[in-house]
């Protein structure tokens, strides 16, 4: 019996999606947790913890140092909730473009007698624009990013995509009608609205700050449904306050653009729908059950995506770090222990290296793991025997 443990609200669509062999228990012991959004740094990662799957994209409250120390692969769910975004951020871009925000407060507070005459007079003062024929930068074109710029060049606007890390994969994704900018300059350098889908890390903290935004535009609008920190909160409160941006749109609330009319904060609802919940719980239980049973890697942001059809009767996986040697001092273990190889594969990403080995003959397994496990730089070794199908 596999042991899981969730954290935040897990759709019932994913939790009835696990085989009997799985007990949903809460244990501290779990083999893998599925979780969204709790900040796992200060979590203590128990030695049985195997897997931790994401559902949905960003995977920054996961410690992956921490975790690939432990032999704890990570995995995320890419794609589940990118329509669940996109939705968003073309409401935000109507909401930004029509004044719809502070046009439905007028009209709350507006009661009286007089109200249809007052309404006529002073409604010009939500007069809009239109977005088409304006010009979107899409800063981040993977699945949301590509969605956004299908939409909106639906609706009429000139899109512009930055990404150097685009994969060849993702690119199919894109219309074609995208430009493609060279740099992050080139895609604002025209924007009337700038939109970041890129995850957060090191070199994307703050890569919206002053020296951007004095790039852009007078009176652009800035949207921000990937994650706090991305866009800097000081440099875009001073902007709007100087009238250089004219509004800015985000999922992630701080004190310091709570507040103010010209900033519309959302409670990070970006994956917040039904279909998007069930998307990502049910990928992320898929995702367990098959890395647990069959010690295949897929969508992993920690280890190499290996993926071996397992034909013989035992197959043991190896993570470990990814340095010279270690597949040769495997194999050189299991030859001495006179286990002949069926098949034998090691990937590697950054530091991080994984080994699938299959095997019909498989004796004193106990001693066999131990001095596995003894090989310096082994992460974690597992055993898995195939199942009846
Ligand atoms: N608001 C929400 O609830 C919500 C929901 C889903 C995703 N997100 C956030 O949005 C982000 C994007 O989601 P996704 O599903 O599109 O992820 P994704 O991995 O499919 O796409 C991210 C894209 O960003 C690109 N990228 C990385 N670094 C970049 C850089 N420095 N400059 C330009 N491009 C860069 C990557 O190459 C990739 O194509 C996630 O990491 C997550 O933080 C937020
Ligand atoms: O779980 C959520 O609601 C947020 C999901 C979103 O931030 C993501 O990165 O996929």
């Amino acid at each position: 019996m596999y042991q899981i443990k969730t954290f935040n609200a897990i759709a019932q669509a994913g939790l009835d999606h696990f085989k009997p062999n799985y007990a949903l228990n809460q244990t501290d012991n779990a083999d893998a947790l599925l979780i969204r959004s709790v900040d796992l740094h200060p979590y203590h990662f128990p030695q049985a913890l195997k897997a931790i799957v994401r559902c949905g994209a960003g995977f920054n409250n996961i410690p992956l140092d921490v975790a690939t120390a432990n032999g704890t692969a990570v995995f995320n769910t890419p794609g589940s909730n990118a329509n669940a975004v996109k939705e968003l951020v073309i409401a935000m871009l109507i909401t930004a473009s029509r004044n719809l925000f502070s046009a439905a407060k007028y009209a709350a507070a507006n009661n009286g007698a007089d109200i249809s005459t007052r309404t006529e007079r002073e409604k010009t003062q939500f007069n809009g624009t239109e977005l088409a024929g304006k010009t979107l930068a899409v800063i981040g074109v993977g699945h949301v990013g590509a969605r956004v710029a299908h939409a909106a060049g639906d609706l009429g606007m000139h899109v512009v995509g930055y990404d150097p890390y685009l994969s060849a994969n993702d690119a199919w994704h894109i219309p074609t009608t995208t430009v493609r900018a060279a740099t992050l300059e080139d895609a604002i350098a025209h924007a009337d609205y700038v939109s970041v889908h890129v995850p957060k890390n090191t070199e994307t903290t703050h890569m919206i700050n002053a020296e951007l935004i004095a790039k852009m535009p007078q009176g652009v609008v800035i949207l921000n449904f990937a994650r706090g920190g991305i866009v800097d909160n000081h440099a875009v409160c001073e902007a709007l306050d100087a009238g250089r941006v004219k509004r800015y749109m985000t999922d992630f609330g701080d004190p310091e653009i709570l507040d103010r009319r010209d900033v519309l904060v959302t409670p990070h609802i970006g994956g917040s729908t039904e279909q998007a919940e069930a998307n990502g719980a049910v990928q992320g239980a898929e995702t367990i059950m098959n890395f647990l049973e069959t010690g295949n890697v897929v969508h992993s942001v920690n280890l190499p995506t290996l993926e071996v059809p397992f034909m013989s009767q035992y197959r043991l996986t190896i993570m470990h770090q990814n340095i010279p040697n270690m597949v040769g001092q495997i194999a050189t273990l299991l030859a001495k222990n006179d286990i002949n190889i069926e098949s034998m594969s090691n990937a590697a990403r950054d530091n991080v290296a994984y080994s699938i080995i299959d095997t019909n003959n498989l004796q004193a397994q106990a001693d066999l793991l131990h001095q596995l496990r003894q090989i310096n730089a082994v992460y974690r070794v597992r055993l898995l025997t195939r199942q009846a199908s």
